[in-house]
């Protein structure tokens, strides 16, 4: 798996040249790369090698890149709309959905009847089912909305796309070649869209697009398609072009309290809310100086964390407003504050992007990288995320692994698919593009695992040596988790270690150089020489411990010289620093050595320790917290218990009136200060 380098003057992938003086480069115009290609003419990527030949070469770029510019902005303002529409949706969903079942290309919604439920239970909380899958979730989010995304977000329109648009027009479409389909099950039978809402928008640059923000439920989660496009190949037949507005002003949506039935209060309860938030666009819009297309205008990485922010204050006042406009529901109209983000710092939960604890960013000489937003205390879970796709770790035959990356980065939707090329790629023209992006970013999905995953957030954190966070695979949830393994400063870097083990700076160098192609210079290996050979001495000491402990013949016939090493272990440990999973492991041997001969009081404590630090840094849903929980509870139940009874003890033989050292004595089996057998 070794790259080897290639000395040439040809462009290598994914560079060209400068578009004024022609030298071989990689950088992209950042005005107009990742535009969307329009009515099928490729759209051409302009590079420049610096800034004074990007100025130089203004006036002759700058009318294409403005148009591109705008394609761009559209294909992002489409992103954004779907997102708050699925935002506002998984907090007023108008059914009552109690379980999803997913066929290959039908999903089915099991909803409780719909008889009886009044004003204040229309619109529910969707609930947390699907999580694990975004592109599913997605699509039962908007099912049946396109009509209700035009009453909630024609304002947003509006003001989003102010500036770019000469006309934008509400299009009423008959969807076919739906590659999905999905219904839902009721006593009573739901009401279906028979008709699919779209907008019809002509730029400046008089091109004619189609920003279809629900398309995701027909099975078509990109949301911008030329119109011409779309026309051919999505609908069989155009019912109504009408004005931006028209839905979302009917007359049905003006009628008063005793006229509306009880089709006309559910739509009075959507336009409650829609006014609701359109109360907020003027304060969204003034973050951006009041031009709220800027947040479509910014590089990637501004433009994702904008619309992160964006969408946490949407939810906020989506759930602000439903408890303002239901009172009698049960839950309290609380203000948001001005800022939605609100970071506190507990240890059990997950943040979800609410309270997102990092921003992706530029770090010298490493590319992007994480960074902390608050202060994150030791345990708290920085954030858990899926994987867009996964890849094969033993398939080593690059033409097979290349048609597997193939076919599932074929499977990603625009979106998706352009953020996962623009992950780090540090194998040049060794690989095609997708295969050197899947390589440099797939993180393992277990210690063993046979596959590895590509996350767009995760895969963008760095290494260190002396790392102060840690990924782990959690089978429960499906998805990555990243804990704090050390207190980390606001503005400080996140980390995580890429290597498997405890190595001396030599070894680490080189795996890190052979696999990762760059030289690490963390806190660790920028020690001064003195310093480092103490490090290397005790991780070398380490490594070799961590063999010892991990043979089982030694384990059942030599169990003190065991435990004696498991103690010296996790003193190394200490000294160094480390505080990942290598603390809990070396609490589960040492389970391992008291109870496989029988001693349940010491392995019953060692297992509340491999607990207690399983936790910090994987969380109580960790399915390896879990397991050795088990044993704290019954130590009896490990499978070693009573492979001698050399040790035998009753769990009550904990001693309750030793304290601190005298204590530590009886665990680790030290009499004065010694070992006893
Ligand atoms: C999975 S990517 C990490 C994110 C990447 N920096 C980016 O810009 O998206 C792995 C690559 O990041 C770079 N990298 C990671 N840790 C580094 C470090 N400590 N020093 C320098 N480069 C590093 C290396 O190029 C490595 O191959």
């Amino acid at each position: 798996m070794m790259a080897t380098t290639t000395r040439t003057d040809e462009p290598r992938d994914g560079a060209s040249r400068c578009n004024r003086c022609l030298k071989v480069t990689t950088n992209n115009c950042g005005g107009c790369s990742g535009a969307p290609a329009y009515d099928k003419s490729p759209v051409r990527r302009v590079f420049y090698c610096d800034r004074n030949c990007q100025k130089a070469d203004w006036d002759e770029h700058k009318t294409e890149c403005r148009d591109l510019q705008s394609r761009k902005a559209l294909r992002r303002a489409g992103i954004v709309l779907k997102a708050a529409m699925c935002q506002i949706r998984k907090n007023a969903y108008p059914l009552p959905v109690m379980a999803v079942q997913n066929g290959a290309e039908q999903i089915t919604l099991k909803v409780s009847g719909g008889k009886g439920v009044g004003l204040a239970q229309r619109l529910h909380p969707f609930p947390a089912i699907l999580q694990d899958d975004a592109g599913l979730l997605e699509a039962v989010l908007l099912y049946e909305s396109s009509a209700e995304s035009m009453v909630y977000l024609c304002n947003l329109v509006r003001a989003l796309l102010d500036g770019l648009y000469t006309s934008i027009l509400e299009v009423d479409v008959f969807p076919t070649s739906c590659k999905l389909r999905i219904s839902a099950t009721t006593e009573t039978d739901t009401p279906k869209d028979l008709s699919h809402y779209v907008y019809k928008i002509a730029l400046k640059n008089k091109e004619t697009w189609v920003l279809d923000i629900t398309g995701a439920q027909h099975g078509y989660p990109d949301t911008l398609f030329p119109w011409s496009e779309y026309t051919q190949e999505r609908c069989g037949k155009i019912n109504r072009q009408r004005s931006l507005g028209f839905y979302r002003n009917q007359p049905k949506y003006l009628l008063n309290e005793t006229q509306r039935g009880a089709e006309g209060s559910a739509m009075a309860e959507e336009r409650a809310l829609a006014q609701a938030l359109d109360t907020e666009i003027p304060k969204w819009g003034a973050e951006y100086g009041g031009k709220f297309t800027s947040l479509l205008k910014s590089s990637e990485v501004d433009f994702q964390a904008a619309k992160d922010r964006f969408l946490d204050q949407v939810e906020a006042h989506v759930q602000f407003s439903l408890a303002r406009i239901f009172p009698n529901d049960g839950s309290k109209a609380v203000q948001p504050s001005s800022q939605a983000v609100q970071v506190k710092q507990d240890k059990t939960r997950t943040p979800t992007h609410k309270s997102r604890l990092y921003c992706i960013k530029a770090i010298p000489g490493k590319g992007q990288g994480m960074v902390a937003t608050a202060n994150i205390t030791r345990g708290t879970r920085i954030l858990s995320e899926s994987p867009i796709f996964r890849v094969p770790r033993d398939e080593h035959n690059y033409h097979t692994l290349e048609r597997i990356i193939g076919r599932e980065v074929e499977r990603l939707s625009r979106d998706r698919s352009e953020r996962f090329f623009a992950l780090h790629n540090t194998h040049g023209n060794n690989h095609s593009p997708a295969l050197g992006t899947a390589r440099t970013n797939a993180l393992p999905l277990g210690p063993d695992a046979a596959e590895g995953g590509i996350f767009l957030e995760s895969s963008r954190i760095n290494h260190s040596c002396r790392q102060n966070a840690q990924n782990t695979w959690n089978a429960n949830l499906g998805k990555i988790t990243i804990h704090a393994v050390r207190d980390i400063k606001e503005g400080e870097e996140i980390t995580i270690s890429y290597l498997a083990n405890s190595e001396n700076h030599a070894v680490r160098q080189s795996r890190l150089r052979d696999t990762f192609h760059f030289a690490c210079a963390c806190e660790l290996c920028a020690l001064p020489v003195m310093l480092r050979r103490q490090s290397d001495r005790r991780l070398d000491r380490i490594a070799r411990l961590d063999g010892q402990i991990g043979d089982g013949v030694h384990i059942v016939s030599t169990p003190l010289s065991c435990l004696r090493d498991a103690h010296e272990l996790l003193r190394l440990l200490e000294e160094e620093g480390i505080g990942d999973a290598r603390l809990a492991r070396v609490y589960y041997d040492a389970l391992q050595i008291a109870i496989a001969h029988g001693d349940q009081a010491r392995a019953r404590v060692f297992a509340q320790r491999a607990y207690a630090a399983r936790v910090v840094v994987e969380g109580e849903d960790s399915p390896d917290a879990a397991r050795v929980r088990k044993y704290a509870e019954r130590p009896a139940a490990h499978r070693l218990f009573g492979t001698t009874m050399k040790w035998r003890q009753a769990v009550t033989k904990i001693p309750l009136g030793l304290k601190g050292d005298e204590f530590e004595n009886w665990l680790w089996k030290k009499a004065k200060g010694r070992l006893s057998s």
